[in-house]
């Protein structure tokens, strides 16, 4: 099938006069998971629900499967909102083949698929049970597969893995994973970096609105610093300071972090080290998702070519 399943250009969106989100665009592939990240406020839900429709975007369009606006198959999307809620009275199985109803699935697919994914997600046995006789966690887990009853093309989940301890991270980790390998677009905000590096195709990160970093993994991490080397040591910062393609220096005790510039091969660098410096262990790694996004939240800038600081 040519063209994304879901194509966000320029789109912004503003309450009372204040620009909530500025310019987002980018696009979900068929068999892709695309993660939308943030820190707290960015606008990831706000992007989310302007995807859904929930918000009308002030500028810029939304396309599934080339279709715009009212024109758009809604029942092909399935949505995992940031607000939980489920009728809590009503008996799982009730809700799960209500939720297909409302997107025209037929029931007797949607309650082989309701059982198959309460028992794939440790929730066998459950249908009679109403919500309010389970815990938060196992609430959650149904709400995510009333995301999924109708074998949505596209699916867009908004915090899946919040309040989910985990093994129940893992279990929905793996059906993200099983739908897009059968070629569902998914688009997903989470902010457990550890698992978005795992699980995502791509990434697509947002700070005050607007966007500071998208692409692979691979190339996200080709943008920042590519590898890590910390040292332990008895180092004066001057000595460290000074050491070639080294894009900054964190230091706490004899702990030193240098961050190599993009594309210094780790072993080529290794072997210029002056004699002077002290090193009782040392270690490279590649620098973590999880460092990228909190130097972008916290404003350090680690990097970009050219903009080593100072
Ligand atoms: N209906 C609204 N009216 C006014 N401001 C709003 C409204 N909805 C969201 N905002 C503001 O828009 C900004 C972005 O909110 P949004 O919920 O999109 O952030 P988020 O990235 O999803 O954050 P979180 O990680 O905390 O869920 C916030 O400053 C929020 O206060």
């Amino acid at each position: 099938m040519s063209g994304p399943v879901l194509a966000v250009n320029q789109v912004g969106k503003s309450f009372k006069n204040k620009q909530i989100i500025k310019d987002i665009s980018f696009e979900v592939k068929k068999g892709e998971i695309m993660a939308i990240l943030g820190p707290n406020g960015a606008g990831k839900s706000t992007t989310i629900r302007s995807i859904m429709g929930i918000l009308h975007p002030d500028e810029g369009t939304v396309k599934f499967h080339g279709h715009s606006a009212g024109s758009i198959p809604r029942h092909r999307i399935g949505y995992l909102p940031e607000e939980r809620g489920l009728y809590k009275k009503v008996s799982i199985m009730d809700i799960l083949l209500y939720f297909a109803e409302l997107k025209d699935y037929p029931v007797k697919k949607a309650k082989e698929r309701a059982l198959t994914y309460l028992k794939k997600l440790g929730l066998e046995g459950k249908e009679k049970s109403s919500i309010e006789e389970l815990s938060k966690g196992m609430g959650q887990k149904v709400q995510f597969i009333a995301s999924i009853i109708h074998e949505p093309d596209l699916l867009i989940l908004d915090e899946p893995f919040s309040g989910l301890d985990p093994v129940s991270q893992e279990l929905i980790k793996s059906e993200i994973k099983e739908l897009a390998n059968k070629g569902t677009a998914i688009l997903l905000s989470a902010h457990q970096m550890n698992v978005v590096e795992e699980l995502c195709d791509r990434l697509f990160m947002i700070h005050r609105g607007q966007k500071v970093i998208s692409g692979t993994m691979e190339e996200v991490k080709a943008q920042y610093a590519n590898y890590k080397c910390v040292i332990r040591g008895n180092n004066e910062e001057s000595i460290l300071a000074r050491l070639p393609q080294v894009q900054r220096v964190e230091q706490s005790g004899e702990l030193a972090t240098l961050y190599l510039e993009a594309n210094i091969q780790p072993s080529t660098w290794l072997k210029q080290l002056p004699e002077e410096i002290q090193i009782q262990e040392l270690t490279v790694s590649r620098i973590s998702l999880h460092e990228i996004f909190i130097d972008i939240a916290t404003d350090k800038k680690l990097l970009g070519e050219g903009e080593k600081s100072a």
